[in-house]
């Protein structure tokens, strides 16, 4: 039988490993990437669900990459606008970011990335920034890291 011992790992320890690319961003930055997914959201093609969508990237030279949902009469073939944004910015050559705006109408509240959105991002670290905002420019600031937390991800807890 195997002796090694029991080992645990603080939860949220992952956050710690990429803290290089954590940098904040200027309210100017920010104004302009909130309103990169709100120009986008106008491109959303959504004509199933009515739900208009859009994202933008902040990629780590500063370049704004955008996204919107793109559905299909065979629903669940539908693109979210976050991984829109992302797969567009892979195809350009990136793959490091430091933030992503999206933006969505649902009444008074903050419309989250999609399970298979938050994997997707984390493909490319978990320290980095989401801002889920409204219409009116409202938004809430959190991280790919707290969206999808214990995540399967490269970025995850390697034990020495
Ligand atoms: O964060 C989200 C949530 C939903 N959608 C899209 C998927 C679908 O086209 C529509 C309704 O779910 O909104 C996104 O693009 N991003
Ligand atoms: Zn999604």
């Amino acid at each position: 039988m195997a002796s090694s011992k029991l080992q645990q790992v603080a939860a949220g320890a992952h956050d710690a490993t990429t803290a290089e690319m954590h940098k904040q961003l200027s309210d100017e930055q920010l104004g302009d990437l909130i309103e990169a997914s709100l120009e986008s959201r106008e491109n959303s093609y959504s004509p199933y669900s009515k739900f208009k969508v859009g994202a933008a990237l902040l990629t780590h030279d500063d370049t704004v990459i955008t996204g919107c949902n793109v559905e299909n009469i065979s629903y669940g073939l539908s693109n979210c606008a976050e991984r829109t944004a992302v797969f567009r910015a892979v195809v350009q050559g990136y793959r490091k970011f430091k933030a992503i705006a999206i933006t969505a109408e649902m009444g008074n509240k903050f419309v989250g990335p999609c399970g298979a959105c938050r994997q997707v991002m984390a493909e490319f670290g978990l320290d980095w920034e989401v801002y889920l905002a409204m219409p009116n420019k409202s938004y809430m600031k959190t991280t790919v890291g707290k969206l999808l937390p214990d995540s399967f991800s490269p970025d995850w807890v390697t034990l020495g």
